[in-house]
């Protein structure tokens, strides 16, 4: 037997081999893509590579080693590819996203919808972001009545709650920012600290009914399974349970919202902090109705869909990773009318100038079914 140095000498003569051979692919493959360049033809031709698996794995000699084949040329391609793509950028082939770069975002007298009433997370996040020139804000009623302010032009920008550390996506915004095409240019964290509140007077041994958003209710689910007497109910938005409590005016009601509301309301704050996450946090996103980004932009999300076939994710998340790019947070959501089918969300850092960005964006809408581009803005 030989031993494992003669072996491992035996592996490098042929590793060496094949960086070669890799080379020369990678060379012939630049020069298919001067070709592409001149001709205007894509880069991805799934034919052409279904017919390459085809043939190259039908010569193995045995299943594991024909399963091996298809494994290494599948990524010998989606290497091909990238390179081709880059090559692409690189001779200034980039057909930009309809995104207009504007030097900052003008948010003087900009008129500003929220979901809620007075007193809503929502309208303390939006105080946050727009400072000084949150004066000309009003609510609306439903998320999508924010949206839809947008796409008549009534309002220029809305603030809509997208993901909670506890309880995790409001994904009715997700599929919202879906439906209407609207763009992400901002986003705002706050901290979310729930108190029970109940009319002026009330004791905790009153209560026996409390009001609050059902994400409120979820992210008190451990102090609320410590009063399993009580009836919980469901209304639009915290804020809304304040006021129902307040205008209710019985002892036996109590509300869960933040402690602003208790001020706003005329409410007792009965318990503080009842939240199971004491570092319970709500991000927020600031959405306009053109699709615009500033050079400071170092956070961008997008929503595709593919393929509904083994791997095709990993082909997609494989341009960010390829390109460098650090993703930091992906979702999926299920497909409008085809059951247990879905598309993602996926969070990265960077600028739409960035070159690995515009590599990555390029592969992923030449691979994907369909590319969004949510929106680039300052994390
Ligand atoms: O043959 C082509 O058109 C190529 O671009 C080359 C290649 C490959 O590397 O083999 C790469 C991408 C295409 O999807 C198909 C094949």
């Amino acid at each position: 037997m030989k031993n494992l140095l003669e072996l491992r000498d035996e592996i490098d003569v042929i590793d060496k081999q094949i960086v070669a051979l890799y080379q020369q692919r990678m060379q012939i493959a630049a020069e298919v893509a001067e070709y592409k360049i001149e001709t205007g033809k894509k880069v991805f031709d799934k034919d052409r590579e279904m017919e390459k698996l085809a043939t190259l794995s039908a010569l193995g000699d045995s299943a594991f080693n024909r399963h091996g084949i298809r494994e290494l040329f599948e990524q010998i391609m989606s290497i091909s590819r990238k390179r081709q793509y880059q090559l692409m950028t690189e001779h200034g082939i980039y057909e930009k996203p309809d995104f207009e770069e504007l030097d900052t975002l003008d948010y003087k007298n900009a008129r500003i919808v929220f979901q809620g009433t007075e007193g809503a997370y929502t309208q303390l996040a939006l105080k946050q972001y727009f400072g000084e020139d949150a004066g000309n804000s009003y609510h609306v009623e439903t998320w999508r009545d924010a949206m839809e302010a947008i796409a008549r032009g009534d309002a220029d920008y809305a603030v809509l709650p997208i993901e909670n550390s506890s309880a995790g996506i409001v994904s009715e915004n997700y599929d919202l920012m879906v439906e209407y095409g609207h763009c992400i240019v901002g986003e705002q964290i706050i901290k979310i600290e729930h108190a029970l509140l109940g009319v002026p007077g009330a004791k905790l041994s009153d209560i026996t009914d409390v009001y609050s958003h059902p994400q409120a209710l979820m992210q008190c689910a451990r102090y609320l399974e410590g009063h399993r007497e009580w009836e919980k109910h469901s209304l639009k938005n915290t804020a809304m349970a304040a006021q129902k409590v307040r205008e209710d005016g019985m002892r036996h009601k109590a509300a869960i919202a933040s402690r602003i509301t208790a001020e706003i309301y005329g409410l007792d704050v009965l318990e503080e902090g009842i939240q199971d996450n004491k570092q319970n946090a709500t991000r927020f996103i600031i959405v306009t109705g053109k699709h615009v980004f500033t050079r400071k932009a170092n956070k961008i999300s997008i929503c595709f869909e593919g393929a509904h076939e083994t791997g095709s994710l990993y082909h997609m998340l494989s341009h960010l990773i390829y390109n460098g790019i650090n993703m930091d947070h992906i979702e999926s959501r299920p497909l409008p009318e085809r059951n247990w089918e879905y598309r993602f969300f996926v969070d990265f850092e960077g600028n739409l100038n960035d070159p690995a960005v515009q590599n990555a964006l390029r592969g992923l809408s030449e691979e994907t079914t369909r590319l969004q581009i949510l929106g680039n803005y300052e994390a």
